[in-house]
């Protein structure tokens, strides 16, 4: 399928499951990044400007751009974009969590309590104001379990649960190029575009190190080997045509597809997504 194509289908999916779950407005946890940023222009096209509310939820490792570049992405679109820092609420469990996470919390409970703090920000206001949450995660994330339980993991929908990130991206080219064309402004701004995906959990985190694989060569593996069924030693072979070493990348698609099996549990936890077919 076409990125525009997809971007159509993800679109039309969101707004079905809006209305017909009886809501007309939806809440986003705009971080600056590709993901949250793609899914509110999808809630634009498909509810309108007056239904998408858009909020910045800073904490301790959030940069200053990450910000600046939420600010850009509401003011093209014209949504409302609040901000609630989650740096006190975190900082209110680093205290009563730290005796009994052994000493201080830190690590992995630290970085997963940042994006629960943000879940309970942002169904704080669903409750308040009848809106519904939309997720906002894709499904490279999902196979490889890179989300927090109970955390990103929560919404109502994910618009983007059925395509990988290689094409979230590509999706949003498509739909800034649209615009252009149209005569208008393309809504996500250029450095959402060329800014290294981070979650912003643990200074300097950037995705792809922490995933240790970069996002191109993991779609290619997930889309052959979870996509159209091939054998791991076949997906193997491919990479090592080009040139790769042949047993590092052997183990790197089979850690791959390892990591993808034992989070199965994870994916089960999560909202649905739209049913196309993006990958036949
Ligand atoms: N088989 C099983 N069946 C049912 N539950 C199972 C389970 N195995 C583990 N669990 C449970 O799952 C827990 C581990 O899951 P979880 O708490 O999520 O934690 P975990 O998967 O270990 O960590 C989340 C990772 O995602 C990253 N992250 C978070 C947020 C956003 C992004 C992003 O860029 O989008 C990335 C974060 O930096 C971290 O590396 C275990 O403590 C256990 O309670
Ligand atoms: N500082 C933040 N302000 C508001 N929402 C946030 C913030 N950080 C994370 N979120 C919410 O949690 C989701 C997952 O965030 P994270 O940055 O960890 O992952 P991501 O997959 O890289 O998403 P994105 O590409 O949107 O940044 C975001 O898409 C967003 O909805």
């Amino acid at each position: 399928m076409e990125p525009l194509e997809m971007y159509d289908a993800c679109t039309a999916a969101l707004g079905d499951f809006v209305r017909g779950a009886g809501f007309t407005d939806v809440v986003i946890g705009l971080s600056g990044g590709m993901d949250s940023s793609l899914v509110a222009v999808m809630a634009v096209d498909a509810l309108g400007t007056d239904s998408v509310h858009g909020v910045m939820l800073p904490g301790p490792y959030s940069s200053e751009s990450s910000l600046t570049d939420a600010r850009a992405l509401a003011a093209n679109l014209g949504i409302a974009a609040d901000t609630v820092s989650i740096c006190e609420p975190f900082e209110a469990f680093e205290t009563v969590l730290g005796r009994a996470c052994g000493g201080e919390l830190a690590g992995l409970a630290a970085e997963n309590t940042q994006a629960r703090c943000r879940m309970v920000c942002l169904m704080a206001l669903s409750n308040a104001h009848g809106w519904l949450l939309l997720n906002t995660g894709n499904k490279s994330e999902a196979a490889m379990g890179y989300s927090t339980l109970y955390g990103d993991t929560a919404g109502a929908f994910a618009p983007l649960g059925g395509v990988y990130k290689t094409d979230v991206f590509a999706m949003a080219r498509a739909r800034n190029r649209r615009a252009v064309e149209a005569g208008d402004v393309g809504p996500i701004p250029v450095n959402v575009f060329v800014k290294p995906p981070s979650a912003e959990l643990s200074p300097d985190q950037e995705d792809e190190k922490s995933l240790g694989i970069d996002y191109a060569t993991l779609d290619r593996i997930l889309v052959a080997a979870v996509e159209h069924g091939r054998a791991p030693e076949a997906v193997a072979a491919v990479l090592v045509a080009e040139g790769r070493e042949t047993e590092a990348t052997r183990r790197l698609v089979d850690d791959v597809l390892a990591r993808t099996a034992a989070n199965a549990f994870k994916r089960a936890l999560e909202p649905p997504y739209p049913a196309a077919a993006f990958y036949e």
